[in-house]
């Protein structure tokens, strides 16, 4: 197979969690090419490929409502916060005019947002959906033979070199591809 990418001479590849991480789904995902059809993974490997695309969608569909969800639970704990001040502002004043000091107004005090648990739950959930986009598109990568290596070497080329991680893998300049 043509290897498309490398390493510059002299730079040691960086260490990593996520690095580690993908590497041994990415491993396991293709070990099942060989298992049988109780794998639910071979079977998006070696079945119909609408099967796995369709995936990808549902999944990519799931993470963008997961973080709406987030943003419902930000959204309406913010508008809660901002009625309570209102509120409590009001009081303020009606007291102060109570007082006769005139409705001065009273002095601002910083806007305090409790995020209720669901917030959290709602993150969860994002981080959830999106580790199965992730999974997918590894089992998609796999079925098309495109190496975590090659898919690391096109992300870096995106990169400029400052953000580009020393040692990281690159693609030979005949593999680079331009947005259409
Ligand atoms: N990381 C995964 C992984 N992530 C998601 N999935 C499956 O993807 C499917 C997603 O289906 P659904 O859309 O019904 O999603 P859901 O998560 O049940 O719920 P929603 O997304 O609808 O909320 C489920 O069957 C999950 O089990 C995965 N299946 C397998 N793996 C890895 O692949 C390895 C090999 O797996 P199998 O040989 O297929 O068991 C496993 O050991 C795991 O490491």
């Amino acid at each position: 197979m043509v290897d498309k990418t490398y390493i510059p001479k002299g730079e040691v590849p960086p260490a990593s969690q996520i690095g580690a991480t993908l590497e041994a789904l990415g491993a396991a995902i293709a070990a099942r090419r060989e298992a049988d059809e109780t794998s639910y993974t071979h079977r998006l490997l070696a079945g119909n490929v609408d099967g796995v695309l369709k995936k990808v969608m549902e999944e990519a569909g799931e993470v963008a409502l997961a973080a709406k969800d987030v943003e419902g639970w930000a959204t309406s704990s913010l508008a809660a916060a901002v009625a309570l001040q209102a509120a409590g502002d009001k009081a303020a004043d009606d007291q102060s005019e109570t007082l006769g000091q005139g409705g001065a107004a009273a002095e601002l005090q910083p806007l305090s947002v409790q995020l209720p648990p669901e917030y959290g739950e709602a993150v969860d959930h994002l981080r959830y959906e999106a580790a199965d986009v992730v999974y997918h598109l590894l089992v998609v990568l796999e079925r098309y033979g495109i190496s975590l290596d090659e898919f690391a070497a096109e992300l870096n080329m995106r990169m400029t070199d400052e953000e580009r991680p020393a040692g990281a893998v690159r693609l030979h300049g005949e593999y680079v591809r331009r947005g259409k």
